[in-house]
């Protein structure tokens, strides 16, 4: 959401939870981590790309929606990684995407400033990660999450 636009805020507690979702891709052993663009909430932040479900989808077509106007991927949604509540008070669901590796991202530049494949190790040093993402690569690291292989 560009700022300027009200949003949820979890100081406003007669609203219900905003529910957003997250897509990982791995491919080689790397995961494609966007940087936000300098116009959203938590400008340039990485993290992966994702963002808020909309009235009427389901968690699936979020993602599906987000990876294509983000980085305008066609995808396959895979299985249920992770589920969270960020410290903003977002219930956010993280799921598995698969991309045809011929398909390269192209960044919507209000959104997205940039994008990386990064090792886990290498993200988990980022000074500048989204919160939640720390707490993703720790449960990674322990394998009590694990990401299937592309097919
Ligand atoms: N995209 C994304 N959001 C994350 C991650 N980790 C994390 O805590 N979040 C939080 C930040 C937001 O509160 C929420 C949704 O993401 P967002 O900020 O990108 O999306 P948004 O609400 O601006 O919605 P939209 O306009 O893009 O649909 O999830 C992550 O790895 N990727």
């Amino acid at each position: 959401m560009p700022l300027g636009q009200s949003h949820n805020s979890h100081a406003d507690s007669s609203r219900p939870p905003r529910r957003g979702v997250v897509g990982v891709i791995m491919e080689q052993g790397k995961l494609l981590v966007i940087r936000r663009s300098r116009l959203v909430r938590a400008p340039l932040k990485y993290c992966f790309p994702g963002g808020s479900i909309e009235p009427g989808e389901t968690e699936q077509q979020a993602v599906l929606r987000e990876l294509d106007e983000e980085l305008a991927l066609d995808v396959t949604v895979g299985k249920k990684l992770w589920h969270c509540t960020t410290s903003w008070g977002v219930d956010l669901a993280w799921w598995q995407v698969f991309r045809d590796p011929s398909q390269e991202p192209q960044i919507a530049p209000s959104e997205v400033d940039s994008y990386y494949w990064m090792t886990a190790a290498e993200m988990q040093v980022l000074r500048d990660l989204l919160p939640s993402n720390y707490e993703f690569l720790k449960l990674l690291a322990q394998q009590a999450i694990t990401i299937d292989e592309a097919p």
